[in-house]
């Protein structure tokens, strides 16, 4: 039996009149990387702002290693270990990607904030956050403002920035949005790697890109949880090429 980090049990959406999903029984495996797909509008962004205690549902409960988080803040789940890629425009334009890092390291290493100018004696961190750069293919990149990275760097620095608070569970929301095929790809390809071990839980619309680097897939459609499997048995379900590959 796979050993589940984050679940839901009839996990249930509605704003006002509109009813977006209903009865999802949910599992994601530790270690796992699993996709969420389903066509527009099904309630997949809905789905993990949930997970993530943006969203209270309105029926339901959300557990994390057994223990129900419906009720706990989005603060409170990112300490006790899910953590959403940061959005675009939360990235701070005039720090470097180097004092970025930092920043987020010394938030996982619960040290107060420290003042840009108190920043360089946290050198345990400087070294990781260098290091973590290295790895995801930014230390060209680590000492220029952010808002002067190229598009697809700044989306690489989001994942750092989440990877570095190592979750238990990190959600990445079209982590590739904006990105052309090939740097997708070439995200993705870094993301498998370097994020061997972590749990990951991804939307992506590109089903070239979920059925290569998705070990698992969840499908949302019509309200509620139509499959859930490997990419072999996704491609090969019935009812999900019909509601959503289209054939
Ligand atoms: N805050 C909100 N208030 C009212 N309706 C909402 C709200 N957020 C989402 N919805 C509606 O809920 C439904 C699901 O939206 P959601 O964004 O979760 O879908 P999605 O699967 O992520 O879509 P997409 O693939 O287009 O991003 C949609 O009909 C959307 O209009």
């Amino acid at each position: 039996m796979s050993d589940t980090v984050l679940a839901t049990r009839g996990l249930g959406m509605s704003f006002g009149g509109l009813r977006v999903f209903a009865g999802i029984d949910f599992a994601l495996a530790r270690g796992e990387r699993h996709a969420v797909i389903g066509p527009n509008g099904a309630g997949k962004s809905t789905f993990v702002a949930i997970v993530t205690g943006l969203l209270r549902p309105t029926a339901g409960a959300v557990l994390l290693d057994g223990h129900d988080v419906t009720r706990s803040s989005a603060g409170e789940r990112v300490a006790a270990g899910i953590v959403r890629t940061f959005q675009i425009n939360t990235l701070f334009p005039s720090l470097t990607p180097l004092e970025s890092v930092v920043l987020a390291l010394c938030q996982r290493d619960k040290q107060a904030r420290p003042s840009l100018r108190a920043l360089r004696r946290c050198t345990a961190q400087i070294d990781e956050a260098a290091d973590l750069l290295e790895r995801f293919g930014l230390a060209d990149d680590a000492q220029l403002p952010t808002q002067e990275l190229a598009y697809g760097q700044q989306r690489l620095l989001e994942v750092v920035l989440a990877y570095a608070l190592r979750p238990r569970v990190l959600l990445l929301d079209e982590p590739a949005a904006g990105l052309s095929t090939t740097q997708g790809h070439a995200l993705f390809e870094r993301l498998a790697q370097l994020t061997e071990g972590t749990t990951l839980l991804f939307i992506e619309h590109d089903m070239n890109i979920v059925f290569r680097y998705a070990q698992r897939v969840t499908v949302l459609a019509g309200g509620s949880l139509l499959a859930q499997g490997t990419p072999d048995e996704i491609r090969a379900h019935a009812g999900v090429r019909k509601a959503y590959l289209g054939n």
